[in-house]
């Protein structure tokens, strides 16, 4: 494995913004109003900075708040002209009380124009991310004839169907785990981060069956004591516990620390984990490689051209999901429906412009309202924390196409109702207006034959879709746009259409809006500032192992640290790196108290003549 040092390693684009001024719409100052009771809807060209643009329009919305449809004929008549049906799926998508004008959809519509041929585009195998230079396919995935190279389309079908059989392999006991007390493997835990994770997160919770052939566990994080409980639950199933590591750049270094931590508690049980190991990555990865090197039961590719946040109907998310039982293919059969649908370039028709023309009124092309995800369904919970990596990764940037400054975004959050409706609607309705809605509506409530009434007439679903309609009335009623989403079951072919409706929207979306929806240059700075701070607690602690090798030991305060690093101006940062590894027993001794860190003194328990640290 390489240094920690060389994981963080950071290649983030340097983006050098032009000074052309600012060009984004925003809508009149009195658009918050439906069809037949307003006046038109402007698009204006912005030339004012963001801050005056933000506060305009939260004035326009409460202002216009008034001018909403009350009459329920006028509304009903907006909900049948907008519905839009998918016969296929079983999907509906009502955007009715969303109070987009017919101007604004007439101007949009040209805009839309240029949004379809991006995606026409990209689809065909255009470098649709160019700061990675890079094509955008996920989309082939769920039909890989939309390959732009036949080697592609091979290669999508032959990795399907090697996921398929190993799976059926692994749920057979054909492939058994190597210790002779396991039978056949019980257990997968899932070593991955964001992308890496959310998919088969969202997919588990919302797709295994009761008792599926293996139970999933997820380690998404590099905290000790998150990947000690996760490994102390598996306890003696360890022995037949399929790890599957999971990451595209194979580098990311919350994922090599819980493969490290993964690997150490196998040895501790006299474990061999190259045969219960798993790799999912790009070819030649430092992952790649390691498995390879170290013979892992088995290695899936991950493609150059498939997002992270869109990677879940690559093996990232099929592997784990037919290992618990899960039909893959329908979740790619719903996908390749839904992507069929939105391929449509009539607005009304495609339901991914619908939605992302609801994001740009309801935000005014600028992210102005956050984006509340509410599915009243318990499996559905993950929904949100998935669409938050996928839309805000994708559309939170700093720079447009342009190269010109546009802190572009949509804020997502969400939990489920009616759960919700006991924590933060009360806000939503009464409080702060800075978001719009997207209730999730399943219409089945429970397997057949299972329904009983608790009440003469009424079962427990009802009360759970009563509780969703009449959420959406209340918030309609003060002024509040929602958004719903309808399905008939929760299904792989729902949850693959699903998934597919909001990866469309989002890319429809940052085409409107000219941002690169396929890279996350911002990330790396965080990603960068900690490799720093890893760096310098090297440093730190070279330079009290100096000092503590003296005789008789010299206590140096924290200025002497900061002094002896060249680094007074991290001084703080010093103290926070001291007092964390005083709190977990490391061989500092800090003297003095935390709370006035002038008084605080500092040499290793140990000196080491070697300087370990240097
Ligand atoms: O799959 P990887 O390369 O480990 O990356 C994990 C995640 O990290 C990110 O790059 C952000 O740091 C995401 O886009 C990605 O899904």
């Amino acid at each position: 494995m390489a240094s920690l040092s060389s994981l963080y390693s950071s290649s983030s684009p340097s983006l050098k913004p032009s000074v052309k001024p600012l060009t984004a719409p925003i809508r009149g100052a009195d658009s918050f109003s439906f069809p037949h009771t307003s006046k038109p809807t402007h698009l204006l060209p912005l030339t004012l900075s963001r801050s005056a643009s933000r506060s305009d329009i939260s004035h326009t919305n409460v202002a216009a708040k008034k001018e909403l449809i009350k009459d329920p004929n006028a509304l009903w008549n907006r909900y049948l002209d907008w519905l839009y049906q998918q016969k296929e799926l079983g999907l509906y998508l009502d955007v009715s009380r969303v109070g987009f004008t017919d101007e604004f959809v007439v101007d949009m519509e040209k805009r839309f124009k240029g949004a379809f041929k991006d995606m026409e585009d990209l689809e065909k195998g255009s470098i649709a991310n160019p700061d990675e230079g890079r094509m955008v396919g996920h989309y082939w995935l769920r039909n890989s004839s939309l390959a732009p190279r036949p080697g592609l389309k091979t290669l999508i079908e032959n990795t399907l169907d090697s996921i398929c059989s190993f799976a059926d392999d692994i749920v057979s006991g054909k492939i058994k785990p190597p210790s002779s007390l396991a039978g056949r493997f019980t257990q997968i835990l899932s070593v991955g981060i964001g992308g890496s994770a959310l998919g088969p997160q969202f997919v588990a919770e919302a797709l295994a069956p009761d008792n599926p052939p293996l139970k999933i566990r997820f380690i998404d994080n590099t905290d000790p004591a998150g990947i000690d409980h996760q490994i102390a639950q598996l306890g003696p199933e360890l022995a037949s516990t399929l790890v599957i590591v999971i990451s595209k750049s194979g580098g990311t270094p919350e994922t090599r620390n819980g493969l490290l931590e993964v690997q150490k508690a196998f040895r501790d049980a006299g474990l061999n984990f190259a045969k219960q190991g798993v790799a999912i990555t790009q070819e030649n990865s430092l992952l790649d490689n390691t498995a390879r090197i170290e013979g892992w039961l088995a290695r899936f590719p991950m493609y150059d051209w498939v997002g992270g946040r869109t990677s879940v109907m690559s093996a990232v998310g099929l592997l784990p999901a037919a290992l618990q039982g899960i039909d893959i293919r329908e979740m790619l059969a719903g996908a390749a429906i839904m992507d069929k649908a939105t391929r449509r370039t009539s607005l009304k028709n495609n339901p991914a412009a619908l939605l992302a023309m609801c994001w740009y009124w309801a935000s005014d092309g600028v992210g102005s309202k956050d984006m509340v995800i509410l599915p009243y369904k318990d499996s559905l919970l993950l929904f949100s924390r998935y669409l938050q990596q996928l839309v805000m990764e994708s559309l939170g940037k700093e720079f447009d196409l342009d190269g010109n400054t546009v802190n572009q975004g949509l804020t997502v959050y969400g939990n489920k109702g009616s759960t919700d409706q006991h924590a933060y609607i009360q806000q939503l309705r009464e409080g702060v207006h800075n978001f719009f809605a997207t209730f999730i509506e399943v219409l089945r409530d429970r397997p057949p034959g299972h329904d009983w009434d608790l009440e003469p007439g009424v079962t427990c679903g009802d009360y759970l879709f009563g509780m969703l309609q009449g959420t959406r009335s209340a918030l309609y009623a003060n002024g509040r746009e929602s958004i719903s989403v309808t399905i008939e079951e929760v299904t792989p072919r729902s949850v693959g259409a699903l998934i597919a409706l909001y990866e469309r929207a989002v890319g429809l979306y940052a085409s409107l809006v000219n941002i690169n929806a396929y890279h996350q240059p911002g990330v790396e700075a965080g990603k960068k500032a900690a490799a720093e701070v890893l760096a310098l607690q090297k440093r730190v602690l070279s330079v009290l192992n100096e000092a503590s090798c003296k005789d008789p030991v010299e206590p140096l305060t924290l200025d002497e640290i900061a002094d002896r690093c060249h680094a007074p101006e991290e001084i703080e940062m010093i103290y926070k790196i001291i007092a964390h590894m005083s709190a977990n027993d490391r061989v500092l001794i800090a003297e003095g108290s935390c709370g006035s860190p002038r008084s605080v003194k500092v040499f290793l328990g140990e000196c080491n003549v070697d300087d370990m640290y240097a």
